[in-house]
């Protein structure tokens, strides 16, 4: 079998992949890049931007709803042309992944890109394609994939994940979804207000991976408005006639098709990561470091999604970025560099948002932290928005003041989210947000009015005679 030479071996051509590939071409070294599966990223193609696309018409749609109190007539009227609709979002994913395709792996020599799926042979030998390619390093860059369980797979095309949905020409009449996770919750709402009968169901007693109770609380009321959400007991399908009967403990729906969102799973079958000799976990991931991206101490990394670290498209950029960084700098015998990781960052972007940043509520310490909340009803902006639904929590160190986290269900969460996420990577106390500028009237007043709170239950207060200024040295 022909066996060559490189630099750096790529296995995954995804976010996390190109990006480790950046890494690997500015430091000069010779590479390859090995995809098995359709190219284009699962970002672009089955993930953030069709279901953002889907999102935009879904909410643009249902904003007819508001309309007749602004004493805008003619919305009872207005009807969606579903296959139009998913037409548009296809054509907008397609533009996305030939943009992805035209930046990165069109141009790219048959030498350099190798569309097949690879294979360890040994920890720096990689079998793809009918040759082998000899490494000096390699990153596993394979993303993840649906998890559809085994007998579920029996029911064909009535059961469906998001790499399927996005093919669909129109939709059906009545669905269920079943993981309120992430993707449940922002695609099942989607199609509720699309018009599809959606019926929710998790296995847990919480949406969106909330793990603030009151944040819990309101998704759970203000998502349950749109579709009726079950929770608590595993979903079961089963087939009746040419429909589906899905239960879960008291409660049963017969629909059409079934959306799948229980989780993804690592893309590492048939990679042969046994042969490196390093552990492997439950999904069977090799144990890293999540700052180095190293696996064990050999010259192999791991990056972006497959590696369930936090498997969102920014991380997985960032993971690519360090894994290719340190595979291009092998041979100079210094350790591996490790990077600090940003803060936690997490947005749902269904309508309101739900948002997590910095330290979650399940590792807040009781004794140490604060915890300041504004719920959305009276404030000024939501209001006239239509929107004044939701609540935010801000968490702080109680002694010192400064931010360690939140989790918030609101209009623009995402806006207020960022801006938490980057006082947070500033080391920023509740005073010190204070005293930054609020204009009037925006929704960051909401969160302002969360400041307030939390600034009145942390010991640490800002000098001066006034709370939201700085006096000036004489
Ligand atoms: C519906 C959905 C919506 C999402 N929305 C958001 C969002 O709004 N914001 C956000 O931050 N994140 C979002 N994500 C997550 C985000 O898409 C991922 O974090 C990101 O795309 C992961 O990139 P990756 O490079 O790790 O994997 P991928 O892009 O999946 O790349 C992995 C590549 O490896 C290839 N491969 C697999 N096995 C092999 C093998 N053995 N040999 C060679 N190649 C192989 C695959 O074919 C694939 O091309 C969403 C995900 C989904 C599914
Ligand atoms: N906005 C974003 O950033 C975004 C959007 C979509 C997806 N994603 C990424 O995709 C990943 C996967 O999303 P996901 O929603 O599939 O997974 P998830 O882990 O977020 O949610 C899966 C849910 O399914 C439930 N579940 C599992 N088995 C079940 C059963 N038998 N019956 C009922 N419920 C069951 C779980 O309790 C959980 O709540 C996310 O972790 C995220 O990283 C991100």
């Amino acid at each position: 079998m022909k066996e060559r030479n490189v630099d750096v071996a790529i296995i995954g051509s995804g976010s996390a992949g190109l990006n480790a590939m950046g890494q690997v071409r500015r430091a000069g070294k010779s590479f390859v890049l090995i995809n098995g599966g359709e190219p284009g990223t699962t970002c672009a193609r089955v993930g953030c931007m069709p279901s953002k696309a889907m999102i935009q018409i879904a909410e643009d749609y249902h904003r007819r709803t508001h309309l007749g109190k602004f004493g805008i007539d003619g919305h009872e009227e207005m009807t969606l042309d579903i296959p139009e609709a998913l037409e548009h979002v296809q054509d907008l994913r397609d533009t996305f992944v030939d943009r992805v395709l035209g930046s990165s792996t069109d141009d790219m020599p048959e030498d350099l890109f190798v569309q097949d799926y690879a294979r360890f042979i040994e920890p720096t030998l990689i079998e793809v394609a009918g040759q082998r390619i000899r490494a000096k390093a390699v990153v596993i860059a394979t993303g993840s994939r649906p998890l559809v369980p085994e007998l579920w797979k029996a029911f064909g095309d009535r059961v469906i994940t998001t790499d399927e949905i996005f093919e669909l020409e129109d939709l059906p009449a009545a669905m269920a979804v079943i993981g309120l996770g992430t993707i449940g919750l922002e695609i099942g709402q989607s199609l509720a207000r699309m018009g599809v009968k959606i019926t929710g169901f998790d296995a847990v007693d919480h949406i969106a991976g909330a793990q603030d109770p009151e944040v819990n609380q309101s998704a759970i009321e203000l998502l349950g408005k749109e579709f009726p959400i079950h929770l608590g007991a595993p979903a079961e399908i089963a087939a009746e006639g040419d429909r589906l009967r899905v239960t879960a403990g008291e409660q049963s729906v017969l629909v059409d098709k079934v959306l799948c969102s229980i989780g993804r799973v690592p893309n590492v079958e048939g990679l042969g990561l046994e042969i490196l000799g390093v552990p492997l976990d439950a999904r069977g991931i090799p144990s890293f470091d999540p700052n180095s991206m190293q696996v064990g101490d050999l010259p192999v990394f791991i990056a972006g999604d497959v590696s369930g670290y936090r498997p969102i498209l920014h991380e997985a950029g960032d993971e690519g970025k360090i894994a290719g960084y340190n595979a291009a700098r092998i041979d100079s015998g210094a350790a591996p560099a490790r990077f600090r990781r940003k803060v936690p960052l997490f947005i749902n972007f269904c309508d309101p948002n739900i948002c997590a940043v910095g330290t979650r509520w399940n590792a807040l310490d009781p004794e140490t932290a604060a915890v300041g909340q504004i719920k959305l009803a009276p404030v000024g902006r939501a209001l006239i928005m239509g929107k004044n639904k939701g609540v935010i929590r801000v968490y702080a160190d109680k002694a010192t003041g400064r931010i360690l986290g939140s989790e918030m269900i609101g209009p623009k969460g995402e806006n207020l989210a960022h801006l938490l996420c980057w006082a947070i990577e500033q080391g920023l106390t509740v005073g010190e947000l204070l005293r930054m500028p609020f204009y009037h009237p925006v929704i960051e007043e909401a969160l302002q009015a969360a400041l307030y709170d939390l600034y009145s239950k942390v010991e640490a207060k800002n000098s001066g005679g006034i709370t939201e200024l700085e006096p000036l040295a004489d």
